[in-house]
């Protein structure tokens, strides 16, 4: 390379390929270390390294043994009320064509637009119903109406609603603006009616009062419904949705548009001067209630160590303190089936589901007497019942551990016993009353009285009857194990022991079920010893929940 163009190289290319040239990188690395060093005293004086100081060394502990603010409440509601709205359709169009040449054209109105679906769908993943409770009323997208040049109305936009897993839906009130116009037109075989006449037609801006009621007007047409109605729920609706759903299903289809005046055309009438309006839609109250509100839930006594368990078990921030009754209302944590590699692992149920995860309900601790409503009794053992497994959690630490497993089994079993004679005695009173179904929601419509009905034509959700309670599956029927906890605390080895003996008598039959009940689930119970705050056992409780939900 010659000298001419080292020097050009130097002063011209070598910029673009290196900022710097190595002199300049020099100086420039020596100026950033003394920048960095500057930048770092100045932040250090904000007393930045003491605070890291103070930091934990273990952040695992942090998380499981924080202090009692550090916790985020996440809502929870378990039973909610909504008003539901399926879309309106859109009116049909007074048009006729107009061109250069064309003065009066033939009429070409189209049709309005159908209105919204409401669709449903049951989703793993979610947990409670507070995100559509907070909405109170859902209503599906309106059809547009038809325009001119035979545009037909843009169809209304569909709702979906997800839920968790094990919600019940049950309808309240219903009121159907198509059913009541189908039995209108029965009513009148067919024939022209004054009232509907009136209500149903779209007139043209031009038409006189004699026009409307002249011999002109053609016959209303029957009443209408899309072809997705066929798929709507019977009446009254009543869905268990126990199982993840793939697809949505139907629950309110949204009512038809309109028809356009070229519709009405006879030879007598060529150009009509009027459509029809579109049906309006269907409305519901209906009432959404978790029958599951877990896969596994946590049964204890007050300060057994519920909450701290569930904090080891997921990433769940529920509130943990050295008090009775830190919990007051569930929180739910999601555990995830991995192979302690950071991979979620798939396992298939027998019922051919496949799980990545499970969920698992920390409920307030339990006292004696819960049963008869004290503490935070029954509210508490209406959650203990929504769970599919119990898990029982007993501090080893507080005394003899068989004692609490008789007295948490005897407040549940109470509580079961009490529900199936109240079950027992509804339904014989409904068959003494010769009523066999359920609930009518046309009789419980006809309590409301007239102005109850708020101005949407809704009635007051908080004025309509109490439905009858859920039909749960009995409490003691349901697979259950034991997690003895604060096993790093001295002196609780032959508690646990004691406990396991207990345990092995009870499966062999050895020993009667402490619920008392003969019937009551023992086949596969077994005690896992743990210590939650240093996340020490905790991982075979998976293995076993998994199992026993397999069960
Ligand atoms: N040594 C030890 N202490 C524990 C363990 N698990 C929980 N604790 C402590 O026990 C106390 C109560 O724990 P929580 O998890 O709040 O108990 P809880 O059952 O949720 O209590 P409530 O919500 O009031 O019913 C806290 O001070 C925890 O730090 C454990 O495995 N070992
Ligand atoms: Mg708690």
């Amino acid at each position: 390379m010659s000298s001419a163009s080292r020097c050009l190289l130097g002063t011209t290319l070598t910029p673009f390929l290196y900022p710097f040239s190595p002199t300049e990188l020099r100086y420039a690395s020596r100026y950033l270390r003394r920048f960095a060093q500057t930048r770092w005293n100045s932040s250090t004086t904000v007393s930045a390294p003491e605070s890291y100081d103070e930091q934990p060394v273990n952040s695992d502990l942090s998380h499981l043994n924080p202090s009692p603010d550090s916790y985020s409440a996440t809502p929870f509601i378990d039973s909610c009320r909504l008003t539901l709205q399926a879309g309106n359709g859109g009116h049909g169009c007074v048009s006729f064509l107009r061109e250069k040449f064309i003065e009066l054209g033939p009429p070409n109105g189209g049709d309005g637009g159908s209105g919204g679906n409401i669709f449903i769908q049951a989703v793993r993943g979610e947990t409670s119903l507070h995100k559509i409770a907070r909405r109170g009323q859902l209503k599906a997208g309106n059809g547009s109406h038809g325009q001119g040049k035979s545009k037909g109305g843009r169809r209304g936009e569909d709702i979906l609603i997800q839920v968790p897993v094990g919600t019940v839906i049950r309808e309240l009130w219903r009121h159907d603006p198509v059913k009541e116009e189908e039995d209108r037109w029965k009513l009148s075989s067919g024939r022209r009616d004054a009232v509907s006449t009136r209500e149903k037609w779209l007139l043209h801006p031009a038409s006189q009062p004699s026009e409307i009621h002249g011999n002109d007007m053609p016959t209303l047409p029957p009443p209408r419904r899309p072809h997705l109605a066929a798929m709507q729920p019977e009446e009254p609706i009543r869905l268990d949705l126990d199982q993840p759903m793939q697809t949505p299903m139907l629950l309110a289809a949204g009512s038809m548009g309109g028809l356009g005046n070229p519709h009405f055309v006879t030879q007598n009438s060529l150009m009509p001067k009027f459509a029809t309006k579109g049906d309006g839609g269907l409305k519901l109250v209906i009432q959404f209630e978790l029958k599951l509100l877990a896969d596994v839930g946590l049964v204890g006594l007050p300060n057994a160590g519920k909450s701290t368990l569930l904090r080891s078990l997921s990433n769940s921030k529920t509130r943990i303190g050295d008090w009775p009754f830190t919990t007051l209302q569930p929180n739910i944590g999601t555990v995830v089936l991995d192979n302690h590699k950071g991979r979620n692992t798939i396992r298939r149920m027998k019922t051919g589901e496949l799980r990545t995860n499970f969920t698992i309900a920390d409920i307030p601790g339990l006292i004696e007497d819960a049963h008869l409503d004290k503490g935070l009794g029954l509210g508490f053992l209406r959650h203990v019942e929504r769970a599919a497994v119990l898990a029982f959690v007993i501090d080893l630490s507080a005394g003899n551990a068989v004692s609490a497993l008789k007295a948490l089994w005897k407040e549940v079993g109470e509580y079961g016993a009490l529900k199936s004679r109240e079950f027992n005695e509804e339904t014989e009173q409904r068959f003494r009353s010769e009523d066999a179904t359920d609930w009518s929601p046309t009789e419980l419509a006809m309590e409301m009285e007239e102005d109850d009905a708020d101005i949407q034509g809704f009635p007051d959700p908080l004025k309509l009857r109490k439905l009858p309670e859920l039909a749960l599956p009995p409490i003691t029927t349901k697979p259950w194990f034991v997690v003895a906890t604060k096993a790093d605390l001295p002196q609780t080895q032959d508690n646990f022991l004691e406990l396991q003996r207990y345990l092995d008598q009870l499966k062999d039959g050895g020993v009667p079920h402490p619920s008392g009940d003969r019937n009551a689930w023992k086949r596969k119970v077994s005690a896992v010893p743990v210590s939650a705050i240093k996340a020490e056992g905790v991982q075979r409780i998976p293995e076993v929940v998994i199992s026993l939900l397999d069960d």
